[in-house]
């Protein structure tokens, strides 16, 4: 393997590289018989037409001299392109030289053609920064487990925070802790990592991943933590300190290297995530803020530029590229702050190489130029060799934060925050259902962000996730919150499988598994259904119901393939016959089928519509007879002109007259309520007032009560003053009478009894009174509370009132006159204007 002469590299300077180089060089520079060795075949006859095409294009175009690989120190060189975020000062003003172009516009290439193998990669591609020696064993990432890493980032502050002496543990210094009762908890993970080194991080968290993605597993790894806690160091890095991406496109070719077996497609995307909208950042920036990208299904993007690369030159380009269109800005915390979840995919394709380790495709080949394909050129399955397919993606999201003074920043974190904290909320859930054997609804639709992890997420990919920390006492809470999301992404279970597209039936067999499990992932659902959405909201409900939508319509798109694979199949017998163009689409995996088939339903969409306008114009032209002369036509067709422009007079003005009843009622309508309510208002204050009357009433009646009590109670206070002075010459108490005083006549039963009596009658009489007043009065008055207030005489001592009855007396001497028989008091007149308190 490693004695294989490298091919020459002329062809290098064209982004395309061609398989064997010559191929890529102008046919009209070969020799006869070099031209005659490389496209002598039918096949090649074919692909030597797409050839001259791409040669064309790629020779017309003058590529840029290619930067270093984007990272922090080469910052300055990106800053005229960047587009800036809202609000950010303008660092340069020269205008960005290559910003519109895209020289790897590759729907028309030949996927043949853009093959990498051990031989064509270049030895300069894989130098240097990887640990080549050390290379992951098969079972990476195996455990479906996601691989949780922490990095602490190199602190200015004499004291971190953070104890992480122990292999794998970080936890708080007690010092830092809230509360200095409890002691603080210790958190594990796969790995602790600090320091400014990248290269054990990339080892430690990231070259699993990627040799997982170049044997055909989905593999995400994302870099989570507060803002500048050193993601995007991570990820990118910067000259000196290459981050993970750079590495691991090194790695990719350095696994191209080492494996002489297979060959293989890869196409890069780069898109972001800025205030909750996705757009592609390998697209011209006009196109990428027209035409955001949308998500359909499960994790498919449209539209969404995808890049075949064939060398690491090429990757720098294209990630140079989307690095320049990406959002930064100045924050109060990073001087450059990624304000967007960025997100780099490579797709992989793979097969095994021809007999005898020939590269040259032996299998069907399509004649004719390929249409273009959304997406990109696809491998095709050769002579019965298998491909997969598998997606890499490097995710930097943006950083979580708090408040900040500047009010654009402040309107982006709130949609950072938004996603971070919906991708915690899903991450949750996610490991809850996996801790306790649940199926709880997981809010994915909640924001872009989830939606787009939710393939990976929910266990169709090796997920490694890097959490990055602020080591400083300041940034405590952040970092624990950090830590906390880390744990529970810990506890996601994962099911990652290879995607390996074997042949056409292997392929139906595959689609009608699928069906079925859909089905019955659909039925169960359904059956669920009345229980789950108990509990559910409304927006869950709603998430819920399009969810089961997708599965339905998946289950439609996998039906419909198979009708069609069907319908392939059954014209195969001639076999002389070259494959049809469907025919080879269909040897796509079902990622690159379902992009075809959208990309074709959108087609198809706009076709019924153009038909429908078409039939639509054809209807309303006025019929003439088949024999109809040119004049008679000529005439029938202004006649008909003049009877719609008759009738469009007519609809125009029924519309205008329309308008006319319809505002008559309007107006009824609107009067009748307004009446309504007038007479609804006047009633309500009528009976406010009544009811404030009726209070200042009872006010006033206990008001007067109050004024009358107290004045019997001097009254009765004088009396039994008055009395007192009698008590040694009353009855049977000696001789000291006063002159005026003659004995009472003896009554029967005695003095008590009578006066007993007579206040028994007064207190009957006046409490029938008032309990006549009150039910006759709108105002109620608690009467059992007065009933069972004793009255004042019913206070006074019994021994006094035999005093009052049995002795009369003149008052000359005492200036009261209350007690004068048959004449009416002042406090009685008083009374007596009293309506509700009769005497
Ligand atoms: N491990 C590290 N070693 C040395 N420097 C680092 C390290 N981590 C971060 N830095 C430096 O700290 C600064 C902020 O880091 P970076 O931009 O990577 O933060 P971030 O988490 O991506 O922030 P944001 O979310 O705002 O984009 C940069 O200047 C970076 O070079």
């Amino acid at each position: 393997m490693a004695s294989t002469p490298a091919p020459s590299r002329i062809s290098r300077s064209i982004p395309f590289t061609p398989k064997r180089p010559l191929s890529s060089a102008s046919s009209s520079e070969l020799p006869s018989a070099i031209k005659s060795s490389v496209l002598g075949s039918t096949a090649k006859k074919f692909k030597a037409a797409l050839s001259s095409e791409s040669r064309l294009r790629n020779t017309v175009i003058s590529k840029p001299s290619l930067a270093a690989v984007p990272a922090t120190p080469a910052r300055k060189s990106f800053e005229a392109a960047r587009p800036r975020t809202p609000g950010t000062p303008n660092r340069s003003q020269t205008p960005n030289p290559i910003i519109n172009t895209s020289d790897m516009d590759v729907s028309r290439i030949d996927p043949e053609e853009a093959l990498v193998d051990f031989q064509t990669v270049e030895a300069g591609d894989v130098s240097g920064d990887i640990d080549e020696g050390v290379i992951p064993g098969p079972n990476y990432g195996k455990d479906d487990k996601v691989l949780v890493s922490i990095r602490i980032r190199p602190t200015t502050s004499a004291h971190t925070a953070w104890d992480h002496n122990v292999p794998r543990t970080i936890k708080l210094f007690p010092q830092h802790a809230k509360s200095t009762a409890t002691t603080p908890p210790e958190f594990h993970f796969d790995e602790v990592l600090t320091g400014s080194e990248n290269r054990p991080v990339y080892n430690a968290v990231a070259r699993s991943h990627v040799c997982a993605a170049m044997d055909g597993y989905n593999s995400v790894i994302f870099a989570y933590g507060q803002t500048a806690s050193g993601k995007t160091f991570t990820l990118s890095g910067n000259e000196e300190q290459p981050g993970i991406i750079p590495r691991a496109m090194k790695d990719v070719f350095a696994y191209i290297r080492r494996t002489p077996t297979r060959e293989y497609l890869l196409r890069c995307s780069y898109l972001e995530i800025y205030n909750e909208t996705i757009y592609d950042l390998l697209a011209p920036p006009s196109i990428s803020a027209a035409q955001p990208v949308q998500i359909q299904g499960m994790g498919i993007l449209v539209p969404l530029r995808e890049e075949v690369v064939t060398s690491l030159k090429s990757v720098k380009e294209v990630l140079e590229r989307g690095e320049r269109n990406r959002r930064t800005a100045s924050t109060d915390w990073n001087e450059r702050s990624s304000r967007s979840h960025s997100v780099f995919r490579l797709v992989v394709e793979s097969r095994e190489r021809g007999e005898g380790g020939s590269a040259t495709p032996s299998g069907r080949q399509t004649p004719g130029a390929r249409p273009p394909t959304p997406g990109g050129p696809r491998l095709q399955t050769i002579g019965g060799r298998s491909v997969q397919t598998s997606v890499l993606s490097l995710i930097d999201l943006a950083g979580s934060e708090k408040a900040t003074s500047d009010k654009e920043r402040t309107r982006e974190g709130k949609y950072i925050n938004t996603s971070l904290l919906t991708l915690g909320s899903v991450i949750g859930t996610l490991a809850e259902n996996a801790s306790k054997n649940k199926n709880d609804h997981v809010p994915y639709r909640n924001s872009k962000l989830t939606r787009l992890l939710q393939p990976s997420l929910s266990g169709d990919a090796r997920i490694s996730v890097i959490c990055t920390i602020n080591p400083d006492a300041n940034a405590v809470a952040e970092s624990t919150s950090t830590l906390l999301f880390a744990q529970r992404i810990k506890r996601v279970q994962l099911n990652a499988k290879k995607k390996e597209i074997v042949d056409t039936d292997a392929l139906i067999e595959r689609y009608r598994k699928e069906i079925e499990d859909l089905k019955s992932k659909l039925a169960e659902r359904e059956a669920e259904a009345p229980v789950r959405n108990r509990r559910l909201s409304a927006r869950e409900q709603i998430d819920e119901s399009k969810a089961m939508k997708d599965l339905n319509s998946r289950i439609q798109q996998l039906t419909k393939l198979i009708l069609t694979s069907q319908t392939v199949d059954e014209s195969k017998g001639d076999e002389s016959r070259p494959a049809s163009p469907s025919k080879v689409d269909f040897d796509m995996s079902p990622y690159q089928l379902q992009q075809e088939l959208l990309a074709t339903r959108l087609q198809l969409e706009s076709q019924s519509n153009q038909i429908l306008s078409l039939e639509t114009a054809l209807l309303s032209r006025p019929e003439l007879p088949p024999d109809a002369s040119e004049t008679e036509k000529d005439k029938l067709i202004a006649e008909q002109a003049k009877t719609i422009r008759e009738l469009e007079i007519v609809v125009r003005g029924y519309e205008d007259n329309l308008g006319e009843p319809l505002r008559a009622d309007r107006e009824d309508v609107e009067k009748e309520w307004v009446d309504k309510l007038e007479e609804e208002v006047k009633k309500r204050e009528e009976k406010e007032a009544w009811a404030s009357e009726l209070v200042r009433q009872l006010e006033k009646e206990k008001k007067d009560q109050t004024q009358l009590r107290t004045k019997l109670e001097d009254e009765r206070r004088a009396l039994a003053t008055f009395v007192s002075k009698f008590d040694p010459v009353g009855p049977g108490g000696g001789s000291a009478l006063p002159s005026k005083l003659k004995p009472a006549k003896p009554t029967p039963g005695g003095a008590s009894a009578a006066f007993a009596e007579r206040q028994q009658s007064r207190a009957a009489n006046l409490a029938s009174t008032i309990i006549e007043d009150a039910e006759n009065s709108p105002a109620r008055v608690d009467l059992s509370s007065m009933k069972a207030q004793p009255s004042l005489l019913d206070q006074m001592p019994e021994e006094e009132w035999s005093i009052m009855d049995d002795v009369s007396f003149e008052m000359e001497s005492v200036k009261h006159k209350s007690v004068v028989k048959g004449s009416e008091s002042p406090d009685k007149s008083a009374l007596s204007s009293k309506k509700n308190i009769p005497l």
